[in-house]
C-alpha cells in the first residue's frame, strides 16, 4: 500500500536540542544544573552577553555535536565556524546569538523511521551548535501578557540544532521522527531528555506546494503533532477559500490546540549573519573518526541484532529496541531465560503494565522479572498469576516469591499432574492405541511421559491411576 498524500503535506523540522548532560554552558563555566534553582543564579558576563566578555569554547560540547553528527549519519565538515545572528530580544541581551551559518559542524545526514507506507529515509540537511537564548516567562498568554520575566539560567547552554529536509508527508510521520530522534539521542547519553526544555520544536508545513508557515517553540512531541494537525487544516481551508498561504511565524497556543500568527517571516538577510571575531574556526573532522569508533550501537543496528540473535518478530525487536533503557533490561533478563519468553514478558506485558501507570522500566527489577518468568514456564503458576505478581509488585511492592506464597498461588500438584496426564495422552495417541487393543506395557510409556514432565513430583502408581482412568473416561 503507498500513501498517496492527497493534499501535497510537507513537513520539515528544526529540533533544538539541549545538552544538559554537559557539565558547563557552551562558552562559559557556569554550571548546567540550574533547573531546580532560583532564576537568574546560574550566570556570569558571558551568559549574560555584558560588554568585554569573550567566549570560551567548550570541548566536551564539540564533541557531543560530532557524535550527534554521526549518529545521524551526516558529513561531519572539515573546519567548522561560530556566526552572529543579529536580532533584538530580551531573551538575548547581547543582541546576537553565537551560531553556526555556513560552516555547521555537521552537514547532510539521514534517518530512518517507520513512515505511513513503511521504512521511510527523512533527509537531515545539517545539524549545527549554537546558544540557547534566556527563558521570557510571560504573565498571562503571550499575545495579551501584562509582563515578562526573564531567566538567565538557560542562557549560553548548548544547543544542537537538527534541521530536517521537508521529507514527512503527516503529522504521524513527523512524530515518529521526534521519537526517532529522540531514541538516538538517548542511545547518545548525551542529554536527559525528560528534563524541561530537552527538546524543542519548530515545525514547518505546507500544502499543494505552497508557502511554508513555521509554528516556532514547541515544547512536547504530542504538542508538534496536534500543532501540526491543525496547522494542515488551517491551510487547507485558506486555500479552499482562495486566499493565499504567506510565509509565516505562528505559534502554537497549546491550551486552545491552535496555532496563532506571530509575524511575517524574517529573511536570512534580516539577521545579518558575520562571522564570530570572538572565536576561532575549529578543525573537527579530523576528531570525527576516533569518535565514530567509539559510537555505542544505535536503534536499527540493535534492533536487527535482536532480530537475528534472539529470533525474535520484528514487533517485539522494535518495542525492545525504542529505548536503551528497556533493550539493556531485556537483554539481563534474556541472559536468565528464554530469551522468547523474555521478549513475550518484557514487551508485550511488563511494559503494558508499565505504561497503563505512566511508570518507566526503572519501576520493576530484572531479577524480579526473571523470578516470574521462571515461575510461569517451570509451570508453578499459571500465566495470569504471573501478571497478577507484576501488578501487584507495581502497585503495592514486594518481591514475586512472597506474593506467590501469600496468595496461594502455586498450581495445585493435582492440577499439574492432572495436566500433564493430559498433555502426556495426547502425545501418546499411538501407545493409547495399542493399549486398548491389548498391548498393557504400553501403559508405562504413557506413565512415563507423566513423571517426565512433572519431573517427578508426580506419585507413579497415582499417575498410574489418572492416565488408565482417562483412556478408560
Ligand atoms: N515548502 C516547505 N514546506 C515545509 N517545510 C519546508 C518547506 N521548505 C523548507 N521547509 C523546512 O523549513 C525548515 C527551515 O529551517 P532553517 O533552519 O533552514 O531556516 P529558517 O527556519 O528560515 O531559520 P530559523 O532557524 O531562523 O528558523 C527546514 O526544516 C525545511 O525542511
Ligand atoms: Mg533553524
Ligand atoms: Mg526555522
Amino acid at each position: 500500500m503507498v500513501y498517496e498524500n492527497p493534499d501535497g503535506v510537507r513537513i520539515g523540522l528544526e529540533v533544538h536540542v539541549q545538552l544538559n548532560k554537559l557539565n558547563t554552558k557552551l562558552f562559559c563555566g557556569c554550571s548546567t544544573d540550574y533547573h531546580n534553582d532560583e532564576p537568574n543564579t546560574h550566570v556570569c558576563p558571558v551568559c549574560l552577553g555584558l560588554p568585554g566578555s569573550l567566549p570560551v569554547i567548550n570541548e566536551r560540547a564539540v564533541e557531543f555535536a560530532i557524535r550527534i553528527g554521526l549518529a545521524l549519519n551526516c558529513e561531519i565538515v572539515e573546519q567548522t565556524q561560530f556566526h552572529r545572528k543579529n536580532y533584538y530580544y530580551p531573551d538575548l541581551p547581547k543582541g546576537f546569538q553565537t551560531t553556526q551559518y555556513d560552516y555547521p559542524i555537521a552537514g547532510k545526514g539521514k534517518v530512518v523511521i517507520e513512515g505511513e507506507d513503511g521504512e521511510r529515509v527523512i533527509r537531515i540537511t545539517r545539524a549545527h551548535m549554537e546558544e540557547d537564548p534566556g527563558k521570557l516567562q510571560h504573565i498571562g498568554t503571550i499575545e495579551k501578557s501584562k509582563g515578562t520575566l526573564i531567566n538567565y539560567n538557560r542562557s549560553g547552554m548548548t544547543l544542537i540544532e537538527i534541521v530536517s529536509e521537508p521529507d514527512m508527508r503527516s503529522p504521524k510521520e513527523a512524530r515518529r521522527y521526534l521519537d526517532k530522534l529522540r531514541s538516538i539521542l538517548d542511545y547518545l547519553e548525551v542529554f536527559d531528555g525528560d528534563l524541561e526544555g530537552a527538546m524543542r520544536v519548530d515545525a514547518n508545513v505546507s500544502v499543494y506546494g505552497g508557502d511554508r508557515a513555521e509554528v516556532k517553540n514547541i515544547s512536547s512531541f504530542k504538542g508538534a503533532e496536534r500543532a501540526l494537525l491543525y496547522e494542515i487544516m488551517r491551510q487547507k481551508n485558506q486555500v479552499r477559500r482562495g486566499e493565499k498561504i504567506v510565509m509565516e511565524t505562528r505559534h502554537f497556543d497549546e491550551a486552545r490546540g491552535v496555532t496563532i500568527s506571530m509575524r511575517t517571516k524574517e529573511e536570512e538577510h534580516d539577521y545579518r549573519y558575520f562571522p564570530e571575531p570572538d572565536l576561532v574556526p575549529l578543525r573537527v573532522a579530523d576528531r570525527a573518526p576516533a569518535i565514530l569508533k567509539a559510537l555505542p550501537e544505535l536503534p536499527d543496528a540493535k534492533r536487527e541484532r535482536f532480530l537475528q540473535q534472539y529470533g525474535m518478530s520484528g514487533m517485539h525487536a522494535r518495542a525492545l529496541t525504542t529505548e536503551i533503557k528497556v533493550a539493556n533490561f531485556y537483554e539481563e533478563v534474556a541472559a536468565k531465560v528464554d530469551p522468547k519468553d523474555a521478549a513475550v514478558w518484557v514487551a508485550d506485558i511488563l511494559k503494558g503494565e508499565l505504561n497503563y501507570r505512566d511508570l518507566d522500566i526503572d519501576a520493576f527489577a530484572v531479577e524480579d522479572t526473571v523470578a516470574v518468568i521462571g515461575l510461569v514456564t517451570e509451570n508453578k503458576i499459571t500465566e495470569q498469576s504471573g501478571v497478577e505478581i507484576i501488578r501487584t509488585v507495581l502497585d503495592h511492592g514486594g518481591k514475586p516469591q512472597d506474593i506467590v506464597k501469600e496468595r496461594g498461588l502455586l498450581k495445585v500438584e493435582d492440577d499439574i499432574v492432572a495436566q500433564a496426564v493430559e498433555e502426556a495422552i495426547n502425545e501418546s495417541q499411538e501407545a493409547v492405541a495399542d493399549y486398548l487393543a491389548g498391548k498393557e506395557k504400553s501403559l508405562n510409556f504413557i506413565v512415563g511421559k507423566v513423571m517426565q514432565k512433572t519431573k517427578g513430583r508426580a506419585d507413579a502408581r497415582e499417575a498410574r491411576e489418572k492416565v488408565l482412568a482417562k483412556i478408560k473416561g
